[in-house]
C-alpha cells in the first residue's frame, strides 16, 4: 500500500521561550488507514496534530494534505481534515443539530441537511438532534464532537485522545464508531497514551517521544519483530542447575528449580534452538513436566522499552 494522504517532511517546532516540541519529524499517512500516534504525556502528539491541521505554525518543514501544502494551500488542505479535540467547547445550550450544522458552515460549505442527517444517524445521535448539549451523557457529547468534525465531509479525521478519561464501555463504543468511519473510507489518525487503544485499533503505530518519532511500524509486524514469547514448564522434580546440554542463555530456572523458562522470539527455530529441540533435549535428560504456560509480550512491554531507551 503506497497511497499517501498526508506527507510530513522535516518538521521542527520550537515554541516561544525556546522549548523544542517537535524535532525532525518525517511521517507519511496512507489513505484509508488507522494510524495511532502513541506517546507519553508531553511527547508532542497534540503539537504534531495542531501543525498538520494548520493551528500551530511549524518552525521548519512542510505538510502536504492530499497533495496540498497546508500553508500555501491552507483552505484546500484544511477542508480535507476533521479534527476532534479533547474537550467540548462551550455551546452547552445549543442543540445537537444546530451545533453540527454550524460547524459545516464554518468551512464555507453550503447547508446539506441530508449529510448532517446521515452523520447523526451513523453516530446514533439522530434521536437526540433537538437536545441541548448540556442534557447529553458524556458518551453522546464525545460523539457530537465527532459529528462536528465530520460535518464538512473531510476525508481525514484526527482524534486527539478520543477516550481519555472515559469508562471501558464507552471506550469500546468509541472504537466501534472509529472502525465504522474507516470502513466508510475515512483515514483516521488518533493520538493516545493508552497502549491498549493502539493495540486494538491501529493498522500502523507511530511512537513519539521528546518530540521525535522513534518508530513507525505496521502493528502486526511490530508485535512479531519486537515481541517475545515465554514458555514456562512446571517440572515434576526441581533442578538445582541446568544440565550442560541445556545451558543456553534463553533458558533459565526459577521457583527454586521447579520452573524452566524459555524466552524465544521466532528466530530460534531457524538456528535449530526451537521448542521441538528443547523438548527432545528434555526427554534425553529425563526431565519431565506436569504443565506449561506461554505468554507473549504485549505492545505495552515494547512501548515501555522504547520510551525508556
Ligand atoms: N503553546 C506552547 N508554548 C510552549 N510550550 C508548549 C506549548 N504547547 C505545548 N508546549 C510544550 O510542548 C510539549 C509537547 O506538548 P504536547 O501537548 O504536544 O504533548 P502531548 O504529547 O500532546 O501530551 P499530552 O499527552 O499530555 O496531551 C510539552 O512539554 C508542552 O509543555
Amino acid at each position: 500500500m503506497n497511497d499517501p494522504i498526508i506527507t510530513i517532511n522535516g518538521l521542527n517546532k520550537t515554541y516561544k521561550g525556546g522549548f523544542q516540541a517537535l524535532s525532525h519529524v518525517d511521517l507519511t499517512i496512507q489513505r484509508g488507514e488507522i494510524f495511532a500516534l502513541l506517546g507519553p504525556n508531553g511527547a508532542g502528539k497534540t503539537t504534531l496534530i495542531s501543525v498538520v491541521c494548520g493551528l500551530v505554525t511549524p518552525s521548519e518543514g512542510e505538510v502536504l494534505v492530499d497533495g496540498y501544502d497546508n500553508v500555501t494551500d491552507y483552505r484546500q488542505a484544511r477542508e480535507r481534515i476533521g479534527l476532534v479535540p479533547q474537550e467540548l467547547t462551550n455551546e452547552a445550550f445549543e442543540t445537537v443539530w444546530n451545533t453540527v450544522s454550524f460547524s459545516r458552515g464554518l468551512f464555507g460549505k453550503a447547508p446539506d441537511p441530508a449529510h448532517i442527517e446521515s452523520v447523526l444517524k451513523s453516530l446514533a445521535l439522530w434521536e437526540k438532534r433537538d437536545n441541548r448539549l448540556i442534557t447529553l451523557s458524556g458518551g453522546m457529547k464525545r460523539r457530537v464532537l465527532i459529528a462536528k468534525a465530520l460535518s464538512h465531509e473531510p476525508r481525514i479525521l484526527f482524534l486527539d485522545e478520543p477516550t481519555a478519561g472515559v469508562d471501558v464501555e464507552l471506550r469500546r463504543e468509541m472504537w466501534q464508531v472509529v472502525r465504522e468511519l474507516r470502513d466508510n473510507g475515512v483515514t483516521i489518525i488518533l493520538t493516545t497514551h493508552y497502549i491498549e487503544e493502539a493495540e486494538e485499533m491501529a493498522d500502523r503505530i507511530g511512537v513519539i517521544n521528546n518530540g521525535e518519532i522513534v518508530l513507525v511500524e505496521d502493528k502486526q509486524a511490530l508485535m512479531r519483530k519486537l515481541g517475545s514469547k515465554q514458555l514456562t514448564l512446571y517440572l515434576n522434580e526441581p533442578l538445582e542447575a541446568l544440565p550442560a546440554s541445556l545451558d543456553h542463555p534463553e533458558l533459565s530456572l526459577s521457583a527454586e528449580g521447579y520452573e524452566l523458562i524459555y524466552t524465544y522470539d521466532g528466530h530460534q527455530e531457524e538456528d535449530g534452538h526451537g521448542i521441538p529441540t528443547l523438548l527432545t533435549a528434555l526427554e534425553r535428560e529425563g526431565i519431565t513436566f506436569k504443565d506449561l504456560h506461554t505468554r507473549q509480550s504485549s505492545l505495552e512491554d515494547i512501548f515501555v522499552d522504547l520510551v525508556r531507551a
